[in-house]
């Protein structure tokens, strides 16, 4: 579960329901409903063959309830408003750059564990910054959501123009998707690598390979 900060924020009810009847939240998920998540784990564990009554698997369909708040609490959240624990620097005006913000998020098309490391740079406007371990809270919190790679990568740097109006960000991700490396494809050892570029960095070259330079160490 993400740790309560001065800047976290739990997503709000909005009064809406979804197509299944379920309440909305203002990131546009329903809540988790752990008994109903309990009852599907038992379910798969009897659709694969297993005894979900033996001693081993008893516990098991609450404990995967109970993992997926933890892994899927990015959907419980606003990942966007950690970043809005700002500070006014103004004789910074240069590339900010966190580099290696370990992550881990679920693929959505087998549910599966996609891991790896994020890198973002942007460049403050009038000074205007956030706290560095905010970024890498955001990160967490995105990629604890059903993700692609591509769509977790542009929501980061998403986040940081709205909640920051820098004059530019850039997001690269790197992972290791296990549903092509245990699975399928079987590519063990690939990764993919996902780039979101905006503002002054999609505009100028310069300032996009100082800040590549700067990511890659
Ligand atoms: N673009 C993108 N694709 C992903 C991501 N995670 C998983 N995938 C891919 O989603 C695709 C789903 O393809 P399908 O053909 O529908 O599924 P599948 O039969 O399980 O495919 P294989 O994995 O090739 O066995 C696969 O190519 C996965 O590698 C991601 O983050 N981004
Ligand atoms: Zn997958």
């Amino acid at each position: 579960m993400v740790p309560e900060t001065s800047s976290f924020r739990a997503a709000e009810p909005t009064g809406e329901k979804d197509r299944y009847g379920r309440p909305l939240n203002d990131q546009g998920f329903a809540p988790i409903d752990k008994p109903r998540a309990e009852a599907a784990v038992r379910e798969f564990l009897l659709a694969i063959g297993e005894d979900p009554d033996r001693e081993g698997l008893r516990g098991t369909p609450e404990r995967v309830a109970r993992a997926a708040e933890e892994l899927f609490g990015g959907m419980q959240e606003d990942p966007a408003a950690h970043l809005r624990r700002q500070f006014q620097e103004e004789q910074n005006q240069e590339m900010v750059v966190v580099r290696d913000i370990p992550f881990s998020s679920m693929c959505e098309h087998h549910i599966l564990p996609f891991e790896g490391t994020a890198s973002v740079c942007y460049i403050p406007r009038k000074g205007r910054i956030t706290g560095l371990s905010k970024i890498a809270r955001c990160v967490v919190g995105y990629g604890h959501r059903l993700q692609v790679q591509e769509r977790l990568t542009a929501q980061v740097a998403d986040a940081l123009m709205r909640e920051l109006d820098p004059l530019g960000v850039m997001v690269v991700m790197q992972a290791e998707h296990t549903c092509m490396t245990m699975r399928g494809a079987r590519a063990a050892g690939s990764s993919t690598v996902t780039s979101a570029v905006r503002g002054v960095f999609k505009a100028d070259s310069k300032t996009r390979e100082e800040a590549l330079r700067l990511l890659r160490g």
